[in-house]
């Protein structure tokens, strides 16, 4: 059967398997609540495995049932690795700040000290700097009162911060504090940094439990639905949108310009435009676009606002970076610094239509980090807490080096290495990007036409659909 061509990397059973700090000695608080329960579509019972594909057609390209890709699931288990009563436990969050970090905080402490009796729970500051001697940032006490309603504002309590530090350090504080589980709440780069803690620490023969809970705003880990606070983000995101619709419809020739954060991946772009669909233009860096000539992105304008008086334009900042001098500036945990898109098209804009004489009210709108200072919404403070839960379980039943996620709806362990692995991006042959042209109806490809015909897919003209 081939309905579908295979995905670009398929993870084998063996990259799906999760790395345990040993047998599990200790009776949990929590079995009682396990007693007697089965796999239903409703939970996933400790011993069973959640698969990776959903469709027939990639189950029907393995040999057999042994073969299935599948992760281990999320949960309470009826076994742990350590002792609750004397377990101590750390928390850290790094790299830029997102929606619900303080919800992460408060879960994974409550679940800590009131479900498993734990008694010491230590917040690290300021990122990996607070596991360094030489930043002289000495941890904070987690406790029941400490933590109470830090979820109602945006940011961490514990501060976070970029750039690299040394995993031999970082193990040497762990065990001088005796930290037996180290939660990392980050994206890509702290997972990077989770799994070199977690590597170094085995090295040393330490039985030390990293396990990683998924922040990004810009969604961008692969093999995890959705990173916490994405939503949150993306709804903020929505707001510039709706401000720029607003000017522009109110203005003769008004074109309102939003320019949203995401380096690699569109993701915000997409369902933010989604969410208030007064977009007519998404610009991501996934899918190029030509910027002059015919059907490019200025042509394009024109005509919209001649058509319509008015037209709104999102633009993802690591779009069009091939329009901008190449910049080889990287931040201190060694990401790309972009160059400015949105500055760019806000210029290129207002030249092209000066050029040919025509009106325009140009209105630029850059939330920048407007969107990922607020607090969690209901939906993430809600994941956010489902995944604290997961990752105190994974913890203390010994597994280290994953990072829990939901994917298809259940909560599973991923493998940091699988997880940093690749990067997660929209797909431009994907259904959200389908979608959002459908929702745009801007072309499939902003640029000349082709000499070749378009493939089959694209021959449909994409409907407008708000
Ligand atoms: N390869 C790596 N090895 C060790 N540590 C790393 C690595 N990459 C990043 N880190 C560390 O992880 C922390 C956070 O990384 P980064 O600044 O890239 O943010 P992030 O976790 O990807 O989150 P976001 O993308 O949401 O900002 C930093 O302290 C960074 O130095
Ligand atoms: O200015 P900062 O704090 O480095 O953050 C900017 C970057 O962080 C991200 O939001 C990811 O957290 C990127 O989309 C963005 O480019
Ligand atoms: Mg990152």
């Amino acid at each position: 059967m081939d309905l579908v061509p295979p995905p670009e990397h398929s993870p084998t059973r063996a990259e799906l398997e999760v790395t345990t700090l040993g047998p599990r000695a200790y009776g949990s608080p929590l079995a009682g609540l396990l007693a007697g329960r089965r796999t239903t579509e409703h939970y996933v019972a400790e011993d069973d495995r959640v698969l990776l594909d959903d469709t027939v057609s990639a189950l029907a390209a393995h040999e057999g049932l042994a073969d299935l890709p599948s992760f281990e699931p999320g949960g309470p288990r009826r076994r742990l690795f350590f002792d609750p009563r004397t377990v101590r436990a750390g928390i850290v969050t790094c790299g830029g700040l997102c929606p619900g970090l303080n919800d992460v905080i408060r879960a994974l402490t409550l679940e800590l000290t009131t479900h498993y009796g734990v008694r010491r729970v230590l917040g690290f500051r300021d990122g990996f700097r607070g596991l360094v001697p030489r930043y002289g940032l000495s941890p904070v006490a987690l406790t029941l009162e400490s933590v109470s309603g830090i979820g109602e504002s945006g940011g961490s309590v514990l501060g976070s911060s970029r750039g690299e530090q040394d995993p031999e350090e970082v193990v040497d504080t762990l065990q001088r504090w005796g930290i037996d589980v180290l939660f990392v709440v980050g994206g890509d780069g702290s997972m990077r940094g989770a799994l070199r803690i977690a590597e170094c620490a085995r090295s040393r023969g330490a039985a030390i439990a990293v396990v990683g809970v998924p922040k990004t705003i810009d969604n961008d880990i692969p093999f995890i639905e959705q990173s916490f606070g994405f939503q949150s983000a993306y709804a903020a995101a929505a707001e510039a949108i709706r401000a720029a619709h607003v000017e522009a419809r109110s203005a003769p020739a008004g074109v309102g310009l939003v320019k949203l954060m995401g380096r690699h991946s569109g993701f915000i772009a997409c369902y933010a435009a989604l969410a208030h669909r007064g977009a007519d233009v998404v610009l991501i860096p996934e899918v190029p676009f030509a910027l002059d000539g015919e059907g490019g992105l200025l042509d394009h304008l024109h005509r919209r606002v001649r058509d319509q008086g008015h037209a709104v334009v999102v633009v993802a900042e690591g779009a069009g970076q091939e329009y901008l001098p190449a910049s080889r500036q990287r931040d201190a945990s060694g990401n790309a610094k972009l160059g400015d898109v949105g500055v760019l098209l806000r210029d290129r804009i207002q030249e092209s239509f000066a050029r040919k004489g025509e009106e325009l009210n140009l209105r630029y709108i850059d939330p920048s980090y407007a969107i990922r200072s607020v607090p969690a919404n209901a939906y993430d403070s809600v994941y956010c807490m489902r995944l604290a839960h997961t990752a105190v379980h994974a913890a203390m039943a010994g597994r280290t080096a994953i990072v829990v996620g939901r994917w298809r709806g259940r909560f599973v362990h991923v493998p940091i290495p699988l997880a940093v692995s690749a990067r997660n991006t929209v797909a431009p042959d994907g259904d959200l990007w389908l979608a959002v042209l459908e929702a745009t109806g801007q072309p499939p490809r902003l640029g000349p036409p082709l000499l070749e015909p378009l493939p089959a897919q694209w021959n449909t003209p994409a409907v407008r659909t708000a």
